[in-house]
């Protein structure tokens, strides 16, 4: 039977080319149902580690592109390198031609199509990123022969179809982790990347993806009744965040013959089982609903090229590490080396840097600091709150915005608590004071998450109260408040929560309440304003002396840092001999940044049940 437009590619080269990483499983290792009783060797495909040549089949280029070149081929002439495959691209229909070998009949919905629409409902808040702001960025990054970056969509040659999506998207520059992370990987390198939040790393991550398949011309998978073998695997922490993926991963790839699905939690298997047999090539999906599909053997991950870890700080925390390695390290995808692999956040904790390297092969870290402070675009401020005033200074905070706006103009407020019964309880209170609220945790069945999201995104219900499930990730354009109403314990948590708002060049508010049950934040909490050259209360500065005094302060990010994690190998432990930090390569690298802390231990907060 013809499942899926994997299936029905011509498989006459399964097994002929290099298959040289699949040889048997290591001792112990975890075999996929459908590969039980066969010999691993005989059933693996040709997989060579992108950029060497890929295996073709022989129907010919319908694009009249010259097939890649291998390794340096992805810069245009002018760039002094290797002409690429750019003339080649054809939009429409796919330059490679796979849009016609699969999926068959059913039309491409236009992503971008709503996006119209969108622009003339939505008010207009700002004029989107502010590139001059990003001149002074600080950047570094280590690692061997750590490929320049671009100042330029256009200096990349990331094919026609592509470059046609950027344009939709209205994306004019690439922003600062983009110029750095695009080339790293376009050279094939592993990469983690550690960049502020709203910052553009969803398409960092996605553009070499896209365009490394869309160069991977009829890639030959095998032909595994009902089993899908997708090219890319993109995990992530939540639900909410994957579908996110999945849509802007839908946009960029859109006419390009690149397929996109989504696997996650608490939505009905079947949808999404539907979609995997009509092929895929890029997958996005949460953890636990990956390990559901790979035990009933729907997925296999044999013909992994490209593995990206979003949020990967919170991947490999202690909630998710279990699963990530049962995903990536004990099924059946190819090991660091065989496939290319890209961990990205705006957090990386080093005792995180440590673990994340046993996924990585000669890896380049790519830190992007936060922009000049003078720019900043997120305005913090602490109040003192005590527990029992919390709901009434909340509310007295809503009626001023109510009546004046926020920095003035109206817009979304999400305010953080940390339990479910708490987001249950504070909606309510709300509701019933004539605030319209909905809440998001993890309590609350999938359909209600998204109900809640898509009332607050359209703005009918501009409070959203929500546990730290959607702390990550989530871009959500008009958030223009965010209020830690309860604190995390941790200061990272605190870095993802605030960077709902001040996305992409907007400016954005962000209030905390803070009192005594907060005192392990007092320091690392003041030290992250200062930096930020906001302006820190006298209170909290006392506050933050106690601690320290104390020793309460167990954060990892007790020094200053204008970023949100440092190269853990430059730290003498890690090869003494080697000079990771390359430092002048045209990225403008600031002196002067403080420590990254080790500090205490990683937060323990257990997250698995999210996806
Ligand atoms: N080059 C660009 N030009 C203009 N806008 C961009 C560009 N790249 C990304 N954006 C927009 O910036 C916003 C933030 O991007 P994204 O969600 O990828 O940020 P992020 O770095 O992943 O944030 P987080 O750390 O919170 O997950 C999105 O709305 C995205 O469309």
């Amino acid at each position: 039977m013809r499942t899926s437009w994997a299936d029905s590619a011509d498989n006459s080269a399964i097994g002929s080319g290099n298959g040289n990483f699949s040889a048997h499983p290591p001792r112990g290792a975890y075999v996929p149902p459908h590969l039980r009783n066969r010999s691993m060797s005989s059933e693996a495909p040709a997989v060579s580690h992108s950029p060497a040549p890929l295996p073709v089949n022989d129907r010919g280029n319908p694009g009249g592109a010259a097939p890649h070149q291998g390794g340096g081929g992805y810069f245009k002439a002018d760039q002094g390198r290797q002409q690429g495959y750019g003339s080649g691209y054809q939009t429409g229909g796919g330059w490679n031609g796979r849009g016609a070998g699969r999926d068959r009949g059913r039309r491409e919905v236009n992503p971008f199509e709503n996006d119209e629409a969108d622009d003339k409902s939505v008010e207009q808040e700002g004029t989107g990123i502010n590139f001059e702001a990003y001149d002074d960025i600080p950047v570094e990054t280590s690692g061997d022969n750590v490929p320049p970056p671009v100042n330029t969509f256009a200096e990349i040659d990331l094919g026609e179809a592509l470059n046609h999506n950027i344009q939709r998207c209205k994306y004019v520059k690439p922003t600062p982790v983009q110029r750095y992370a695009i080339p790293i990987s376009l050279s094939g390198r592993d990469l983690m990347a550690c960049a502020q939040t709203g910052s553009g790393k969803t398409a960092a991550f996605c553009f070499p993806v896209i365009s490394g398949i869309m160069r991977e011309q009829y890639v030959q998978r095998p032909r595994v009744a009902r089993t899908a073998f997708p090219l890319a695997l993109i995990l992530s922490p939540t639900r909410e965040l994957s579908c996110q993926i999945h849509d802007e991963a839908k946009k960029f790839s859109y006419q390009t013959g690149v397929k996109v699905v989504v696997a996650y939690g608490g939505a009905p298997i079947t949808q999404q089982l539907r979609e995997l047999e009509r092929g895929v090539d890029i997958l996005v999906a949460t953890p636990g609903r990956l390990v559901d599909l790979l035990e009933r053997a729907r997925v296999s991950l044999q013909m992994i090229r490209y593995l990206a870890l979003d949020e990967a700080d919170r991947m490999l925390d202690m909630g998710f590490e279990p699963q990530i390695r049962k995903i990536v390290e004990q099924m059946d995808m190819p090991p660091p080396g065989m496939r290319q692999t890209l961990l990205f956040s705006a957090t990386f904790p080093k005792e995180i840097q440590r673990l994340a390297s046993d996924f990585l092969s000669n890896y380049v870290f790519l830190a992007v600091g936060r922009v000049g402070s003078s720019t900043d675009l997120i305005a913090q401020r602490v109040e003192y709150v005590l527990e029992s005033d919390k709901r009434s200074h909340l509310m007295d905070l809503l009626h001023a915005q109510r009546e004046n706006g926020i920095c003035g103009k109206q817009g979304l407020t999400l305010v953080f608590v940390e339990t479910k019964k708490g987001a249950d309880a504070l909606e309510h209170c709300l509701c019933v004071n004539g605030f319209p609220a909905a809440s998001i945790h993890g309590d609350r069945t999938q359909q209600e998450r998204e109900l809640a999201l898509r009332s607050f995104k359209t703005g009918n219900t501009p409070i959203l109260v929500a546990t730290d499930v959607a702390a990550r990730g989530l871009d959500i354009p008009r958030v223009a408040h965010v209020v830690n109403f309860d604190l995390p314990n941790d200061i990272d948590d605190y870095v993802h929560r605030i960077g709902r708002t001040g996305r992409a060049g907007k400016m954005g508010l962000a209030t905390a309440f803070f009192n005594e049950s907060n005192l392990s934040l007092a320091k690392p909490l003041a030290d992250l304003m200062q930096e930020a050259n906001q302006e820190v209360p006298a209170w909290l500065t006392r506050y933050a002396a106690r601690a320290a005094y104390s020793g309460g302060n167990r954060n990892r990010r007790s020094g200053g840092s204008r970023f949100g994690g440092r190269d853990f190998r430059r730290e003498g432990s890690f090869n003494k001999s080697t000079d990771y930090y390359s430092g002048g390569n045209g990225g403008g690298a600031a002196g002067g940044y403080g420590n990254y802390g080790g500090g205490g231990g990683y937060g323990q907060g257990v997250t698995s049940a999210w996806d």
